[in-house]
């Protein structure tokens, strides 16, 4: 097996009493996609952050690309091909679409922020909205130019968090589609977490479930949608 993209060993993180996150680890491998669900409240966006740089994991370890980069903030580890998006998007509304885009890429090193810009709108089906302003998009578009900021300057590794909240059922097997093509096409790889558990285990390589801060189950989709723990924790009888 080759080198993994990220690998995460043993994060814990602690808000006051509360360990929100209890002895993480995972890895994600170059293009794969790793879906990270739970119940609400079961750490998933914590780990993002510690995974991003935003929160300084109490124990654990991050690597990237095999650089140990757990000392390192959100910027030091953007550079290093380490991207994310959030639950709300981070789009700037009064600006034209292209012009931010060009701007992210070109903020994140992109050798040449134009070409790389283009490319990504292209493959997310934006081009043609590239002189729109950001805020007169529909929802699903805002969405896509969201992902687009995340994607320019080819990184490594992408934290989603919750990219298909508020879409349609269309709209977010759109976005799927995107995300799958994308990440085969860019070998990026991707932590997914996401809400939308048919999505997950649509287009996840892998799935890692939460609970209660806790990994306690990890594999093939397949494998994990018939763990019993996880149908009685998470998925309830239905799924
Ligand atoms: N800033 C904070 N201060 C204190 N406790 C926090 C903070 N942020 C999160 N928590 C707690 O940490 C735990 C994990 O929260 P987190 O938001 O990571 O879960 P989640 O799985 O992403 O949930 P959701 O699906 O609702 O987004 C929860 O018990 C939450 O209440």
């Amino acid at each position: 097996m080759s080198q993994p993209a990220l690998q995460a060993e043993g994060l814990t993180i602690q808000y006051g009493g509360v360990r929100a996150v209890d002895g993480v680890s995972l890895a994600l491998q170059p293009g794969e996609i790793r879906g990270l669900i739970g119940p609400n409240g079961a750490g998933k966006s914590t780990v993002i952050d510690a995974i991003s740089g935003r929160r300084r994991a109490t124990t654990g370890r991050v690597t990237l690309r095999g650089e140990d980069v757990s000392r390192l903030d959100v910027v030091q580890r953007r550079a290093r091909g380490l991207s994310r998006s959030f639950q709300r998007t981070s789009i700037f509304a009064g600006m034209q679409v292209r012009e931010q885009v060009e701007l992210a890429a070109h903020r994140s090193g992109a050798a040449d922020a134009a070409a790389d810009a283009a490319e990504v709108l292209d493959e997310l089906e934006l081009a043609h909205l590239g002189k729109a302003v950001a805020g007169d998009l529909g929802y699903g578009e805002q969405r896509r130019l969201d992902l687009a900021l995340a994607l320019v300057g080819a990184p490594a590794v992408l934290l989603l968090d919750e990219p298909m909240a508020g879409l349609s059922v269309k709209e977010s097997h759109d976005l799927a589609r995107h995300l799958r093509r994308l990440t085969g096409k860019r070998e990026v790889s991707v932590l997914l977490v996401e809400h939308d558990v048919d999505v997950v285990f649509g287009i996840s390589h892998s799935v890692t479930v939460l609970e209660l801060g806790r990994v306690i189950a990890s594999g093939e989709p397949a494998a994990v949608r018939a763990d019993p723990r996880v149908r009685e924790a998470y998925l309830g009888s239905a799924a």
